[in-house]
């Protein structure tokens, strides 16, 4: 580089010199003068300024290339000095020009002269939304015979395309423009909406050349989901009109148990800001916080506290004879739940209602996190769960489901410790096991629900339920509400329904005609509902509402058998017909990567 001569070299000086004094005055220590001085007065800080000023007046002259094509020069020149003849100075030559180095330095010189360094992008489609102008990139790569690198696949929360992964050294890598977890929305300009990784395969087996796509990159998206989209599912009902401490009304959002609102701001601890889910409009509104509604509900007097009755203890061996399922489409087999209604039975369902009921300190929440589920045709249907107070009408309703419709609908085959007898299958009535295993999978957690009944042990196993599921049926499952934690999870996406009996005076005259059979062995003895039992079951009903609200999809109330029933298929229906399930956060497969990977690596489609 040549030095800066005399006339430059001043006027940096100056300049610095004058930066020099300027400061004086702030500096009071002689080393930091001499700091000051020693850096501004450093050789290589004046020969950066010199790169600048030169750069700033080569971008002012905006040279144009003499030649573009330096490289193609150079050939057909060696090939002219070559017809020339062959003397010692033209082989020189030749040989210079045929030198690698020289080569590049030629073809670099070209690719800088003809600017083919920078990407060449298509124009912005006109499509693209306002409101992703920020997020969305646009990708161009080159095809050739090989695939671009990538895998992709289906995000099962969302519903969106994504790549999976990408393979090293691939086009899709060494573009560096594509990175694992980019959400894919557009291929040559194709919206991938609703569509499968195989059909894209077709998309992009038909483009030629170019292949250009359109990308939420996974740094959008993932402060798009952990900033934007937080969804609360209200677990109670709010009219602002009726609540005196909102700060104004007009500024707050009415919602009903069940809505699905998107948070926008949890700043202010009492009241948080959300929108219905779907609103066009953009305006968000005031909504008590979990806090809130938290000290709402504690400050709130028991309605009514009823007493239980002095519960004698039960003579029996059961711990947790719960509810086993049992409804068997094949000659409709009376579910073991009815064993609860013997007297014994009734009373320690009572007692155990009311140790676990309206006395439990265990709040409710407010809200619920829940993000959305779309559901995968070939995925397994969700698990019904049917709860509701002993004697409502839970097993009733699920007997109707599985005569309605015996292909879609099934029930799980309990295991027994008990003796199979002669006109029982095994498989089909019970499955029937041995004591020891019964308590083996009872120490490995396998029962959703298992109980003791006249010395023996029956159960739901976890299994069971599972292999309903993988043959495509509807499995439908009556538990008590504690036992839902048991498949509260991913793997069984549960709808929960709960039973819920009318008023006592409906109650009175639709069951009026009512028996129940008390025991499995005696399948003669009857009894009619009486007014305790009556009361026990709204009592109950109340409670659990309240307790596993939470847990609770949606709430039939069973006056009318037959307009229950016929609500209670309607729901399901529309449950499996929907597009999009709203279902808990923490089911979301990506909270746990290694299961959701390994899960997932089989449907990953390669590009
Ligand atoms: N809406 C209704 N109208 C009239 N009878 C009903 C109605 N619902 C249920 N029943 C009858 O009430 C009785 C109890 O119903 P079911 O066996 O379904 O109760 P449950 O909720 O399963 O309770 P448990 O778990 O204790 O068996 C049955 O004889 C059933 O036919």
């Amino acid at each position: 580089m040549r030095m800066l001569n005399r006339t430059e070299n001043r006027g940096v000086c100056r300049l610095l010199s004058s930066v020099m004094s300027g400061t004086e005055s702030h500096t009071d220590r002689e080393e930091d003068y001499r700091f000051l001085h020693s850096m501004l007065m450093e050789k290589k800080l004046h020969l950066l300024f010199k790169i600048h000023e030169r750069l700033k007046r080569f971008e002012k002259r905006s040279p144009i290339p003499v030649q573009e094509h330096a490289a193609s020069l150079a050939s057909e020149l060696a090939e002219e000095l070559i017809n020339q003849g062959w003397t010692d100075e033209i082989k020189e030559l030749v040989g210079l020009f045929s030198q690698p180095d020289f080569k590049s330095l030629l073809c670099v010189h070209d690719a800088v002269a003809q600017r083919t360094f920078e990407p060449t992008l298509p124009p912005i489609p006109d499509t693209v939304l306002e409101d992703d102008e920020d997020s969305v990139k646009i990708v161009s790569l080159v095809k050739t015979k090989d695939p671009l690198g990538a895998t992709i696949k289906m995000d099962k929360s969302t519903g969106t395309i994504v790549v999976a992964r990408i393979m090293r050294g691939g086009a899709a890598d060494k573009s560096g423009l594509i990175h694992e977890g980019d959400e894919l929305k557009e291929v040559n300009g194709v919206s991938l909406e609703h569509r499968k990784p195989k059909e894209i395969l077709s998309l992009l087996a038909r483009s030629q050349g170019e292949v250009r796509f359109t990308i939420i990159p996974a740094s959008t998206r993932e402060e798009m989901s952990s900033n934007k989209k937080l969804f609360m599912q209200a677990l109670f009902d709010y009219d602002p009109n009726e609540d005196p401490t909102v700060p104004c009304k007009e500024a707050a959002v009415a919602f009903r148990k069940g809505d699905v609102l998107q948070i926008v701001s949890m700043e202010d601890d009492t009241w948080w800001q959300a929108r219905h889910l779907g609103d066009s409009n953009d305006r968000a509104g005031l909504i008590p916080s979990q806090q809130l509604h938290e000290r709402r509900v504690a400050l709130q007097r028991p309605k009514a506290l009823f007493k239980p009755r002095p519960v004698k203890p039960p003579v029996m061996d059961d711990v947790d004879y719960g509810a086993i399922t049992g409804i068997h489409i094949a000659g409709l087999r009376r579910s073991f739940r009815l064993g609860r209604q013997s007297s014994w039975a009734r009373e320690a369902a009572r007692s155990r209602s009311w140790s676990t009921g309206v006395h439990s300190s265990v709040r409710p929440p407010a809200y619920k996190q829940v993000t959305p589920y779309h559901r995968d045709p070939k995925d397994p249907h969700r698990l019904v769960v049917l709860v509701g107070p002993s004697g409502v009408g839970v097993n009733e309703l699920k007997r109707r489901l599985l005569l309605s419709d015996p292909d879609h609908y099934g029930v799980t085959v309990p295991h027994t410790t008990r003796e199979k007898k002669r006109q029982e299958n095994e498989g089909v009535d019970y499955n029937f096991v041995s004591i020891s295993m019964f308590e083996e999978d009872i120490l490995n957690q396998r029962f959703v629900e298992y109980g003791r009944y006249s010395g023996h042990y029956y159960g739901t196993s976890v299994d069971s339920v599972n292999k309903l599921m993988a043959e495509g049926k509807v499995c439908l499952l009556c538990v008590h509400p504690t036992k839902i934690k048991q498949v509260y999870n991913s793997e069984f996406k549960p709808y929960v329904v709960f039973v819920k009996p009318p008023c006592i005076e409906e109650l009175h005259l639709t069951r009026r005609r009512v028996h129940f059979v008390c025991d499995e062995v005696d399948k003669n003895s009857v009894r009619v509902f009486s007014e305790e039992d009556f009361e026990d079951m709204i009592t109950l009903a109340e409670t659990m509402e309240k307790q596993y609200g939470h847990l609770i999809d949606n709430v039939i109330v069973n006056g009318d058998i037959v307009v229950a029933f016929r609500e209670l298929k309607a729901d399901l229906d529309k449950v499996q017909k929907a597009e999009v399930h709203w279902v808990p956060a923490e089911w979301n497969c990506s909270s746990s990567p290694t299961k959701a990977r390994k899960s997932c690596s089989h449907l990953d489609s390669w590009i």
